[in-house]
Formats: structure tokens, sequence, C-alpha cells
């Protein structure tokens, strides 16, 4: 079977899918995708794949400087914002902005 090369969790599967959210912050692990690359794109829990993205930009960005755009782009308010990525990566204060749209 093929690898998903990023997942997500379950739950923002129908957003990505709707195209409501069009970034995700992740940490340096997960900072390596560039421009142009195609991302077979999976579920978190079961590693379904659901749809391939491409990769528009991977942006460093700091806690301190996520606002209500980056909040737009994930389709959530920047307080929900600060609580997935507390929860996800507690203690973490440096990511990567990877904008993408979706292409199949
Ligand atoms: C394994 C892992 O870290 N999976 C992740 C990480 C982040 N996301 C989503 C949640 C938010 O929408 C943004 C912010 O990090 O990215 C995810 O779905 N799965």
């Amino acid at each position: 079977m093929l690898q998903n090369d990023i997942t997500f969790f379950a739950r923002f599967e129908p957003d990505i899918l709707a195209g409501r959210k069009t970034i995700t912050i992740r940490d340096a692990a997960e900072s390596h995708f560039q421009p142009g690359q195609r991302l077979r794109t999976g579920r978190y829990e079961d590693n379904g794949y659901f749809c391939t993205l491409e990769v528009i930009s991977t942006t460093p960005v700091a806690l301190n400087e996520l606002n209500d755009e980056h909040a737009r782009q994930e389709n959530m308010t920047l307080a929900e914002l600060r609580q997935v990525i507390a929860e996800i990566y507690p203690g973490l204060d440096e990511f990567y902005v990877i904008a993408f749209k979706r292409i199949s």
C-alpha cells in the first residue's frame, strides 16, 4: 500500500475537502515540505488516504505571531487555533505554516 506524506486528525477532513482549511501549522519535523510538492494526505487515526494536496509554501512562524488570518485559513477562531496547537505541541514556540491547495 502507498504511504501517505502527511496526515491530519480525522475531524479536519471535511474542512480540507471543502476548501475551508488551506493551511496547517506543524513543528520542525514536518518543515521539509517544498512548494509544488504533491502530498498524499491521510487521516492520522487510520492512515486512510483522502486527498492529494499541493504545497504552496512553507513559512516559519512563532507562536506569538499567529494571527486572525492564520485562524481564518484554519477555519477556526484564533483562540481555537491556539488551543489546538497547545494540545498537539505543548511547550513549543517555533512552527511552520504549510499552505496548500487540494488537487484531487
Ligand atoms: C501527528 C500530528 O501532529 N498531526 C497533526 C498536527 C496538526 N494538525 C492540524 C491541527 C490544526 O489544524 C493544525 C495546527 O497544527 O494542523 C493535524 O491535523 N494533525
